[in-house]
């Protein structure tokens, strides 16, 4: 498949912005049919935004110091954004996937591939943003893929080397994707294992709160590396139970980004935790973010998708106790090591017992 002509990227946020740098510079590598680069187009919300990017090429409310490249656009107008594109990225907040995805629905070029770049579950339908994505649009599901991996933005918009993962139940169109965003610094792996990589990205924000607890409440590596391990194997079998393969979590977008996700100080999802920890009401929380944090708004329907499977997933109740004000964070510790003794080599869940 020949390099995409144009790529639109709805969603001007720190990931939605640095994703259109890491497609131009990559389109700078590799020329169409035309014999140019690839058109890079951001939408975003706020005009002064796709002001600022189109004339100035900064994007100074998510990207503070960093220059992008002459190739990517942006426009506040969706259609103009999205006319002739032949990949749509999408990089919003997940909860506002749904209302979006119908305001530009009859505008999005019908034979154009879906990306999500997002990592969070729709609360109510429990639904991934590729089922949102297929659903809203009438796609195939092997038109649409998920990019997911440790991949803090802004240590991507500094171009420090990161790999990622481009996942698609058409393979041909997971290379072609990924050879969309193959730059000197981003190094992106397919993946055929769409449900492993988007569960991986959806629950590592919710083992991130409670990492972030950890650290709000003055533990250590012992506390944290047990929260994160325990995190995987929750992980795992949530991702398992809904038909995803184990060794998905293995790698890049289920322990990489677990592992990034839990350790960085970047990440709006382990701070949010940490202001938890250091007693913040989840409403303090929230309104002390500019950002998006996907796990305070995605545990709840994390957990109910794990109950309606009947899957066990501690670490992720006692996180949603704690955004109800059921459980406060320094009785979360004795809540999940109260538990019953079991296997390490026991993945199933404790109540399957015969
Ligand atoms: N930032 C990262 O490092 C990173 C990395 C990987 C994945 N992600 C995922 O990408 C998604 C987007 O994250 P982000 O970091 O770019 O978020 P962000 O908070 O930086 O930006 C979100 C963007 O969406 C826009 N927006 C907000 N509400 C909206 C609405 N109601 N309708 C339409 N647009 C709206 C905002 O104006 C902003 O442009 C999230 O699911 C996140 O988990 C982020
Ligand atoms: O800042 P966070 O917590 O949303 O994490 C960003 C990315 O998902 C890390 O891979």
């Amino acid at each position: 498949m020949k390099p995409p002509r144009k790529v639109a990227v709805l969603g001007a946020g720190s990931w939605g912005t640095t994703f259109a740098k890491v497609i131009a510079d990559a389109a700078r590598f590799s020329s169409n049919d035309d014999g140019h680069p690839a058109r890079v187009v951001v939408w975003a919300r706020r005009p002064e935004v796709a002001t600022e990017i189109d004339e100035r090429h900064r994007n100074s409310s998510y990207l503070d110091g960093i220059e992008l490249p002459e190739n990517v656009h942006a426009t506040a107008d969706p259609s103009e954004a999205l006319e002739h594109a032949d990949i749509v990225v999408l990089a919003v907040p997940a909860q506002t996937l749904r209302a979006q995805l119908r305001q530009v629905a009859d505008v999005l070029p019908r034979s154009a591939v879906v990306v999500s770049l997002m990592k969070g579950l729709e609360r109510d339908s429990d639904a991934r943003m590729s089922e949102v994505i297929c659903s809203e649009l009438g796609l195939d599901s092997s038109r649409v893929a998920v990019v997911s991996g440790p991949n803090l933005a802004m240590e991507i918009a500094r171009e420090e080397p990161t790999a990622s993962v481009v996942a698609c139940e058409d393979e041909e169109i997971a290379a072609w994707v990924a050879a969309a965003a193959s730059a000197p610094y981003f190094r992106p792996y397919t993946n055929s294992d769409v449900v492993g990589v988007e569960m991986g990205g959806i629950v590592k924000n919710v083992i991130a709160l409670a990492v972030g607890m950890c650290d709000g409440m003055g533990m250590g590596d012992n506390t944290k590396a047990s929260v994160i391990t325990r995190g995987l194997a929750e992980t795992t079998r949530l991702a398992s139970a809904l038909g995803g393969r184990i060794e998905t979590m293995a790698g890049l977008a289920g322990l990489g980004d677990l592992v990034a996700t839990c350790s960085s100080p970047l990440s709006r999802n382990r701070t949010a935790g940490r202001l938890l920890g250091e007693d913040l009401t989840p409403d303090e929380v929230v309104a002390s973010m500019t950002q998006t944090a996907e796990g305070m708004k995605s545990a709840h329907a994390v957990l109910h998708l794990a109950r309606r499977n009947d899957v066990e997933m501690p670490i992720t109740e006692a996180v949603v106790a704690v955004l109800d004000g059921r459980l406060s964070t320094t009785d979360m510790a004795r809540a999940l090591l109260g538990r019953d003794l079991k296997s390490e080599q026991d993945h199933r869940n404790e109540s399957d017992d015969e």
